[in-house]
């Protein structure tokens, strides 16, 4: 095992054509707020209760780092957590390196996080992460103040970062939409004497707003333009202790959904998902293009809105997605290429050009997957266009280039293929959602791995 848990070798999988899928699943808890509960939990004063935490690897690399900087942070059962928190300002130099393995999200956040302390930190990651750009987080730090001590080319992981004394808030245009660099700034911001205002043109997740108010920050949020918005913190609060709830994950609901739709005469029930609007691009899309989803008991669980979501098998029709959707699915691309694949005529999606600065250059990614399995497309420029034709062959073996969300995406298009498809790479599933293998084959899907990993 490496130093964030996953298999050093990589673990092979073989996804077959597989009998309707039928059943009710109900997968694990969000990746974003799962990260923002414990890294808020570790900057309140006193005990922050969570219940339904993603227990994936990314997730627990960020219980590490936040432990390592001095939060009491324990596992009282599954999925339920509790951390005592330092307070803002009270985290402590940590002595190792802070290793965030394949995480985007913990890596970045606990950046911002660290801004608002007198202290040194050095954080590390993968081989996928250390790829990864660090210097949109390091350019708006760097205006408030913090000094990069040491960092690799361009930026990138590993870096060493080192709080002030006093940190200046600003107000931050983002250059792209990011909930992660808005998160980066608010967190620093919370350290920061005066008002921290982030811009987005377009709109990204707003997790970081919410669970900032949760937890008793002062947070004004106002449209800016037509689809985005300009966030303000009040710097400096005493962040109280709030039990946290964590609603399902779309993202990973994604997988169970999609299969249903392309597996013939499948019905199935996904339960308790986060419906966040800005989060809901994929949803709105399969509707577009004909997919039979209906969400069965609405309600609000721990601040956010879920449901339960129903969906059977249907014929799909191509359509264009807007590129302003993108930052409300922007991790649904991959999934939406598979279920694109078996609608009859064109998907364009435009304006991808953040997918290739995911886990893996996600567009180059899913074009190779997607030639593997025998499916058309073209890139033009940053948009994918799909030539779905209603059906895929299957047949090849696709890269999954240490990237959870490529290898989920392509079992599930094995699951409908004339001829299995194979993944190379299974492990890194485990960043995220850990149970996707026994709960996928508990729907139904046929999928190998014991055969071919001898
Ligand atoms: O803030 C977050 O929790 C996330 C934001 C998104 O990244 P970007 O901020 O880079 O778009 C998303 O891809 C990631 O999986 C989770
Ligand atoms: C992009 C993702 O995550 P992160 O940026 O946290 O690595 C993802 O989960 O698809």
């Amino acid at each position: 095992m490496s130093s964030t848990g996953h298999a050093a070798l990589p673990v092979p999988a073989l996804a077959r054509r597989s009998p309707a899928l039928k059943g009710r699943v109900r997968v694990p808890g969000d990746k974003s707020v799962s990260h923002r509960s414990l890294i808020f939990g570790a900057l309140t004063i006193g005990e922050t209760r969570i219940s339904g935490l993603l227990e994936g690897e990314d997730v627990l690399n960020t219980a590490k780092a936040c432990a390592a900087l001095g939060a009491d942070v324990e596992r009282v059962g599954e999925g339920e957590w509790r951390v005592h928190g330092l307070g803002v300002g009270g985290l402590r130099a940590p002595e190792g390196v802070l290793d965030f393995g394949n995480a985007g999200t913990g890596s970045r956040l606990m950046m911002g996080m660290v801004a608002g302390n007198p202290i040194t930190a050095t954080f590390d990651g993968d081989a996928s992460l250390r790829r990864r750009p660090m210097r949109r987080i390091l350019d708006p730090l760097e205006q408030m103040g913090v000094v990069v001590v040491d960092a690799a080319e361009g930026g990138r992981l590993p870096l060493t970062l080192k709080g002030p004394q006093e940190l200046v808030p600003i107000t931050y245009e983002s250059p792209v939409a990011s909930a992660q660099i808005k998160s980066a700034v608010l967190l620093a911001g919370l350290g920061a004497p005066g008002e921290t205002t982030v811009i987005e043109k377009e709109a990204s997740r707003d997790h970081t707003e919410r669970m900032l108010t949760h937890f008793g920050a002062e947070v004004t949020v106002e449209p800016y333009g037509e689809h985005g918005r300009k966030v303000t913190l009040k710097g400096r609060p005493e962040l109280k202790p709030a039990p946290i709830h964590v609603p399902a994950d779309p993202s990973s609901a994604a997988f169970p959904l999609v299969a249903a739709l392309i597996v013939p005469g499948s019905d199935v029930v996904i339960e308790g998902v986060m419906t966040n609007p800005l989060r809901t691009g994929l949803l709105i899309t399969l509707k577009e293009m004909g997919a039979d989803i209906t969400f069965e008991n609405e309600r609000v669980e721990g601040g956010e809105s879920v449901a339960d979501i129903r969906v059977r098998a249907s014929a799909l029709t191509g359509v264009s997605v807007p590129a302003e959707r993108a930052p409300s699915m922007i991790d649904e691309y991959p999934v939406l290429a598979v279920a694109a694949s078996f609608a009859t005529g064109e998907t364009r999606m435009n304006g991808l050009s953040e997918l290739r600065v995911k886990e893996s250059d996600r567009l180059a990614a899913v074009a190779d997957g997607l030639a593997q399995a025998g499916v058309a497309y073209r890139i033009e420029g940053d948009d994918l266009i799909v030539e779905g034709t209603g059906a895929a062959a299957g047949g090849g073996t696709v890269a999954t280039h240490m990237d959870h969300r490529i290898a989920m995406s392509f079992l599930v298009m094995g699951l409908a293929t004339d001829t299995p498809l194979k993944v190379d790479d299974i492990s890194f599933i485990a960043t995220s959602f850990p149970t996707f293998l026994p709960q996928m084959r508990g729907l139904g899907a046929l999928i190998d791995t014991e055969a071919l990993a001898a």
